[in-house]
């Protein structure tokens, strides 16, 4: 299936100078989200995870799926002020601003293999950021994937060290 068909671009949002790739036209479609979804289960199955993490907010849509069809859990990385129990911090930047990501202290085991996943790879803060918080947890990160990849911003670069799986690049 070409997911790219799926994909919608706004110009100038959230901020002018920013091209805005939009996944709900995905969402919206069931075979799709389906296909998409798939796609990353059997990324994960190659890697072999226990536990998906995935940040607000369109990290949960991706995400949440991948974990419910392998069985296994989900953890939430979220904005500040949004998780009930005690959290580490970590700071990041984004194509458009800052902000800090936090995560339940009790949500990775150490050792736990994890795969994190979100809608988009741009400049890599917001997953940058992730590994901190899951690596300080003591897990480890086994893979990070992405329904797209804006190689232009050339967010691999920060992420060298770990495995990248991308479904569409642009
Ligand atoms: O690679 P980066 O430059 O970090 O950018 C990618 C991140 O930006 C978007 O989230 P955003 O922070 O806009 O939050 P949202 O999902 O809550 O809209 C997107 O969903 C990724 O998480
Ligand atoms: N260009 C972009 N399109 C969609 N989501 C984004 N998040 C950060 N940059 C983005």
């Amino acid at each position: 299936m070409d997911l790219k068909q799926y994909v919608t671009t706004v110009e100038d949002w959230p901020k002018p100078g920013i091209s805005f790739k939009d996944i709900t036209t995905i969402m919206d479609n069931g075979e799709a989200y389906k296909y998409a979804t798939d796609q990353i289960v059997e990324y994960a199955k190659k890697v072999n995870v226990d536990i998906i993490v995935g940040p607000e907010a369109r990290g949960f849509i991706i995400g949440c799926p991948v974990a419910y069809s392998l069985g296994i859990g989900f953890a939430p990385v979220r904005k500040e002020g949004k998780l009930p129990r005690e959290v580490i911090r970590a700071e990041y930047g984004l194509e458009y601003g800052k902000d800090i990501l936090t995560m339940h202290k009790d949500a990775v085991k150490p050792g736990q293999r994890v795969l994190i996943v979100d809608d988009l790879l741009a400049t890599g803060g917001t997953i940058d950021a992730t590994i901190q918080l899951v690596e300080e947890l003591g897990g480890v990160v086994v893979g990070c994937a992405f329904l797209i990849e804006l190689t232009y911003l050339e967010g691999r670069k920060k992420l060298k060290d770990y495995d990248i799986c991308t479904l569409m690049q642009y």
